[in-house]
Order: structure tokens, then C-alpha cells, then sequence
């Protein structure tokens, strides 16, 4: 959905906070500390139910106040107006509201609300252990095919409770029941990532082109075991070890994607900032295929476009952002550094000072 309005209560340093951004490009300008990842972090949490930053929610609150607040107004690829409500006060009690009406799962908000987020920190997804990168996956599945979050919520489940039994080291039915489950979840969890990147990779690869032109990339996805065999064989013939180690040693939750540029791990072989354009890459990517698949845009948030980026890959990020047509809220702390794509007469400004946001 794209946001019309937005209003923040007690949130990070925002007493009372309300905007009204544009559908295209929206620029928040202030100095260090004066509320612009904030603003972004806000919209992120419509998205997600949770902050990107490190810290409990509690730390979210604004000082001294019992729950923050965030209301969101906005309108559909088919202009159907909705309307959104997240509070969450210090105990962690949550209350989220869509369409007026109280709703029970982060889910029920998250799917009008995919958000793509870019920070100085987001290098991480390359960086950073696989878990990231199967919570990237199964952003895209979940968002291209809602279904997906009750089938990965059930999966998660089975490998707490066959883990909680494998640790017991019992050898009941009950047994051979959670590893029956397991598998089948776990196959089917496989099955959506593997599809949904069959569809990806390709357009991924169009991109990387363009944007790294002087490597060749290969990423492959892996399923978290033996690609010749069904889970249960793989399951069988890890029966020993399991129970040795007492957890699930194979099964989608040992995916991993597989990361190579110039047949190199692309850790060590990229720069910190082609770190960030080809994090970048796959960011506008995931955006853009949700929007091919399904015709929901993404909203892409973007905390310190310019940070260790070259003008060139500036250009080129900015380009590709802008040609995705989507609603895009950018961060920096003076509009002379941002390449001119970003500032042009269509780009809605504010200006963001101790807590209070104004548009210019
Ligand atoms: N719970 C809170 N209550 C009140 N103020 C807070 C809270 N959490 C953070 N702050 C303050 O909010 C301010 C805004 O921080 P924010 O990170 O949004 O700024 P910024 O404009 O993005 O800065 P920078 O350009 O340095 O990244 C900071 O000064 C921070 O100390």
C-alpha cells in the first residue's frame, strides 16, 4: 500500500509526529540525531512488527511514556483506502489494528505493508549468518504467496517440538509422528523457496550486471540438505547423528544461499561498498519481482542513501529506485550530497529537527 498519512505517537523521540508523504520519492533531511531513522524505522515497523535497530521494543517507547504508537492511512494498488494501528506499550503488549478492525497477527498488517530497507547496516544480509538470509527468502515467498506464513509458522514449530524430543532422546511413536509432520512441512517449505527463486535468481542476475559490471555471480540457493534425496531419506540416513547431537541437523532450517562473484565468496572478494550495491541489487530486486508477480508495490526505505557509495553507484542505485515507481522515503543529512534524481521538483521534502517533522 502506499501511505498517504502518518501519524507517530511516543515514538523513539517523536511526542506527536504527522506527514503526509507523496507517492514517489520522499526525502527526510535533518541533522545527526534529529529523527530520520526514526521516521523510517516507523513505517518499518508496519511492516514487520519489530524494529531493524538493536534493543527491545522497550527502547522504542519514547522516555518516561507507556507505548508507542504508529496510525497509517493509505491506499492499495487497486485504490481500496486502508487504514493502520500498531501500539505496543512497555509490558510488550501489542494491539494492531487493519481496517478498524483488532487483529491478532503481525501477518494480517505485514502483507499491506512490504517494505524494503536499505542501511549502512544492511551489507549484513551478506555478511551476517544464513538465518538472514532464509528470513530475505521467506520475506519474498511469504509476500508473493501469503499461504507461506502459515506453512514456515508450522515448520518452525515442528523443529522446536522434534528438537525438544530429540534432546529427550526418547524412542516413542510419538517420535516417529513429529518426524512424519517435519518432513512434510519441511518439503513444502523447500519446495515455495525453491520456486520462488527459480523466478528470482534470473532477474537478480539482470541487475547484478548492470550494476557490478566486471564479475560474474553465482548464487544458488540450498535446500539445508542433499539436493538427490527426499528429506525423509536425508533424515534416515542422519537418524544417528540427530540423536547424537540431540537437534534436527537437516531440513529447511539449514538453508543457505550460496554467494560467489568470480567463483570467489563474495565476502572476500567485494568491497565494503560494492558490499552495499549488491545488497542494494537484491533489495530493489525483491521489490521489483514482488511487484511482477503479484502487482503490489513495495515501499522502499532508505536510511543514508550516499553512505560509501561512490557518485557512480549512486547514480545507479538511485536510478533503479526511481524506476521502480514504488514509494520510497530517503534519509540524509544534506540534500547537496544527493544525486539530483533524488531532489528533483517531484521529490516531497521534509525537514526533521529535534522530534518534529515539516515539509518544506
Ligand atoms: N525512546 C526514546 N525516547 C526519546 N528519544 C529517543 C529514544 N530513542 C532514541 N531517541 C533519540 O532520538 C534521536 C533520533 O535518533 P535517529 O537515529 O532517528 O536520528 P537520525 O536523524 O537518523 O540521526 P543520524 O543522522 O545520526 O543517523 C536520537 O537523538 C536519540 O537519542
Amino acid at each position: 500500500m502506499h501511505i498517504d498519512a502518518l501519524t507517530l505517537t511516543d515514538f523513539r523521540n517523536f511526542k506527536e509526529a504527522k506527514l503526509s508523504p507523496g507517492a514517489g520519492v520522499n526525502l527526510f533531511i535533518g541533522a545527526n540525531g534529529s529523527g530520520k531513522t526514526s521516521l523510517l524505522e516507523s513505517i518499518y515497523c508496519l511492516g514487520s512488527g519489530r524494529s531493524f535497530r538493536p534493543g527491545t521494543h522497550r527502547q522504542v517507547i519514547r522516555h518516561e511514556q507507556a507505548s508507542f504508537t504508529i496510525f497509517a492511512r493509505g491506499h492499495d494498488e487497486n485504490e481500496a483506502k486502508h487504514t493502520l494501528g500498531f501500539q505496543r506499550d512497555r509490558e510488550g503488549w501489542v494491539k494492531i489494528r487493519v481496517d478498524g478492525e483488532q487483529v491478532n497477527r503481525f501477518g494480517q498488517m505485514a502483507k499491506l505493508v512490504p517494505v524494503q530497507l536499505m542501511t549502512p547496516e544492511t551489507v549484513e544480509l551478506v555478511l551476517g549468518g544464513p538465518k538472514l538470509r532464509r528470513q530475505f527468502l521467506d520475506w519474498g515467498v511469504f509476500h508473493v504467496e501469503h499461504r507461506f506464513g502459515e506453512t514456515i509458522t508450522g515448520f518452525n514449530h515442528l523443529l522446536k517440538q522434534r528438537n525438544s524430543l530429540l534432546k529427550q532422546r526418547k524412542q516413542t511413536s510419538e517420535v516417529a509422528y513429529w518426524d512424519a509432520k517435519f518432513c512434510q512441512y519441511g518439503e513444502q517449505v523447500a519446495s515455495a523457496r525453491l520456486s520462488y527463486w527459480q523466478g528470482f535468481e534470473p532477474v537478480l542476475q539482470k541487475r547484478l550486471k548492470h550494476f557490478l559490471p566486471d564479475y560474474e555471480f553465482s548464487i544458488r540457493l540450498k535446500q539445508g540438505w542433499d539436493s538427490e534425496m527426499t528429506l525423509q531419506d536425508a533424515m534416515i540416513k542422519n537418524k544417528a547423528a540427530e540423536e547424537r547431537y540431540g537437534h534436527a541437523i537437516v531440513g529447511p532450517h539449514k538453508a543457505e544461499l550460496k554467494m560467489l562473484a568470480n567463483g570467489e565468496d563474495v565476502k572476500s572478494i567485494l568491497s565494503r561498498g560494492q558490499l552495499k550495491l549488491f545488497v542494494a541489487a537484491i533489495r530493489v530486486v525483491q521489490g521489483e519481482y514482488l511487484f511482477a508477480k503479484t502487482g503490489v508495490q513495495c515501499i522502499y526505505l532508505v536510511d543514508d542513501i550516499t553512505a560509501e557509495l561512490d557518485a557512480d553507484s549512486q547514480q545507479k542505485f538511485c536510478e533503479a529506485l526511481v524506476a521502480t515507481k514504488a514509494q520510497l522515503f530517503v534519509s540524509a543529512i544534506n540534500k547537496g550530497e544527493l544525486p539530483e534524481l533524488i531532489t528533483n521538483a517531484d521529490t516531497k521534502m521534509f525537514h526533521v529537527e529535534h522530534g518534529t517533522v515539516k515539509e518544506l
